[in-house]
């Protein structure tokens, strides 16, 4: 096999295929393989015409047809394929060589597979990429770690297939080695949290005041005219227009009403808690996923039948317009939480890392390509670039502005829900952060007056400096220093 193309794609199902094509239109001579030959044949019968593939049915084929210093992009099956598909292209490949795995990896994995390709000579690179099979296609978003060397060689290459928010290639380099993944698991994160936002405006709209799917889908087509602009928006306005062809009914009232989930979701709470910051509208929206998929657990409330309220909110025809809007704001306000909080884990995450990660850089690659694309991004890159947002997004002007605006309408969705029965884990728990950074006073004293109590753990005071104890079992409760 002579050596001619210039970058490769292992990996050819929805993803991989998407992306090779996608290589291929910009003028890159990429080289294909997949486990199962099936996938590559057809990927040459109905697309082959579309620019330069070379086709291998042997890994070593495909090493050999990569020009030296060759790049291979991975796009298996997360987890164990994605190690074993590693591991065999080292062997084949030559010091120098980049390695490239574009799957959705959990980023120790990443940190671990980079210190053991570095240590053969190789470069590995996690690369985040988000924008589903058609964003692969036309211009995904991308998110690669690594090192510095491997970018050089890969920012040619990337930018070409990038999708281009005004002009610019929604591509960058985030940090060293499992950085890129980290921060496409924050991504993921925010996703889950956008998606279950607009899916509780929807059950509010739909259970609370009783509108049709269409009637909500109107909604949401007109919302992507107001600052909520964003691919999620549009896209569910596309899926409550959507009938069903068997039964002619709306199609979201015959799907099931379990969400499914791959891992990043719980991969961003799971290293959020380990690094000890609250990204608490992100957690919500993962354990409803988790609760709408507990069969039994639910078939046994519907069993007992519990008392309350059913959901509707009897408002009149002008209360109904005023709380639309209402629930409009709510949204915005919270899904500034959710950004806020995904960006202060990549803060965190990067102090404890050691990444020297661009935070507007990251929102500017966000505005385009990425299923979490939204024009509001321009306003985060614009809070990071100013300084605004060192601490927290919710500091910078414009969007302390735009939650104190929102804010009277938050509280009333939040209260008519609680009152009347409709689950809005993320707006409430969005709320109760808003409200809790906004505390001059936490009841986390009393908390560390009782762990004194039972557990000896000391406490520090107002007052003074120091640790102290207070000996809650001897007669007058002495104090001490600890
Ligand atoms: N789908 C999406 O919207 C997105 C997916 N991703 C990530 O991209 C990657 C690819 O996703 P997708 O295209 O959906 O495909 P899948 O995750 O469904 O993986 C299928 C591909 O993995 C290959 N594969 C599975 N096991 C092995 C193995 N042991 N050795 C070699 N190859 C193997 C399959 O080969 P074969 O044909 O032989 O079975 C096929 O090419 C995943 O990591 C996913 O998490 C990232 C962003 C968005
Ligand atoms: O990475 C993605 C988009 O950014 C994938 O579509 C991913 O599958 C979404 O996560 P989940 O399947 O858990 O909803």
């Amino acid at each position: 096999m002579t050596a001619q193309a210039n970058v490769g794609v292992v990996g050819l199902a929805a993803m991989g295929a998407s992306l090779a094509r996608n290589l291929a239109h910009h003028g890159n001579t990429v080289a294909i393989y997949n486990r199962t030959p099936k996938r590559t044949d057809t990927l040459m019968e109905q697309h082959g015409d579309e620019g330069a593939f070379v086709p291998s049915y042997t890994l070593q084929d495909f090493v050999d047809s990569l020009i030296p210093p060759r790049t291979a992009i991975i796009m298996v099956k997360a987890g164990e394929p994605t190690d074993e598909m590693i591991n065999a292209l080292a062997d084949l490949m030559q010091p120098g060589d980049i390695i490239v795995d574009a799957g959705n990896a959990y980023f120790p994995d990443t940190m671990r597979r980079e210190k053991e390709i570095r240590a053969r000579g190789l470069h590995f690179v996690g690369c985040g990429v988000s924008g589903g099979e058609e964003g692969a296609l036309k211009g995904p978003s991308m998110m690669p770690g690594g090192t510095e060397e491997s970018w050089q060689t890969l920012k040619p290459i990337l930018e070409s297939i990038a999708a281009k928010a005004e002009g610019e290639p929604c591509v960058t380099h985030i940090g060293a080695n499992g950085a890129g993944h980290f921060v496409k698991m924050v991504h993921n994160g925010i996703e889950y949290s956008d998606m279950q936002l607009i899916a509780e405006s929807y059950d509010l709209m739909r259970r609370g005041l009783g509108m049709s799917a269409n009637e909500i889908g109107d909604v949401f087509e007109q919302w992507n005219k107001s600052e909520l602009e964003s691919y999620l928006i549009e896209i569910t306005a596309d899926v409550l227009h959507e009938q069903d062809k068997t039964t002619g009914k709306p199609l979201v009232d015959i799907i099931l009403d379990h969400a499914g989930m791959k891992g990043t979701g719980t991969w961003t709470v799971q290293t959020a808690l380990s690094l000890g910051v609250p990204v608490t509208g992100i957690a919500e929206a993962v354990f409803a996923r988790g609760l709408s998929s507990q069969t039994a657990l639910r078939q046994g409330a519907q069993a007992i039948d519990f008392a309350g309220p059913d959901g509707s909110l009897q408002l009149s025809e002008q209360e109904r317009e005023s709380f639309i809007e209402d629930i409009r704001h709510a949204l915005y306000a919270s899904k500034i939480v959710a950004y806020a909080q995904g960006f202060n884990e990549i803060t965190t995450a990067a102090q404890e890392y050691d990444w020297k990660i661009d935070l507007a850089a990251v929102a500017r690659i966000w505005r385009g390509g990425c299923i979490i694309r939204a024009k509001f991004l321009n306003r985060i890159a614009e809070a990071f670039e100013s300084g605004q947002a060192e601490t927290s997004l919710l500091f910078a002007p414009y969007f302390k502005e735009a939650i104190e605006q929102a804010q009277a309408s938050w509280r009333r969705v939040v209260a008519r829900a609680a009152q009347y029965g409709i689950p809005t884990p993320v707006f409430a728990s969005s709320l109760s952060y808003f409200d809790g950074l906004r505390a001059d006073r936490l009841p986390a004293a009393l908390i560390q007056g009782q762990r004194d109590y039972f557990g000896a753990h000391t406490y520090q005071r107002v007052d003074k400096e120091g640790t102290f104890h207070t000996l809650w079992a001897e007669e007058g409760r002495p104090e001490i220093n600890a």
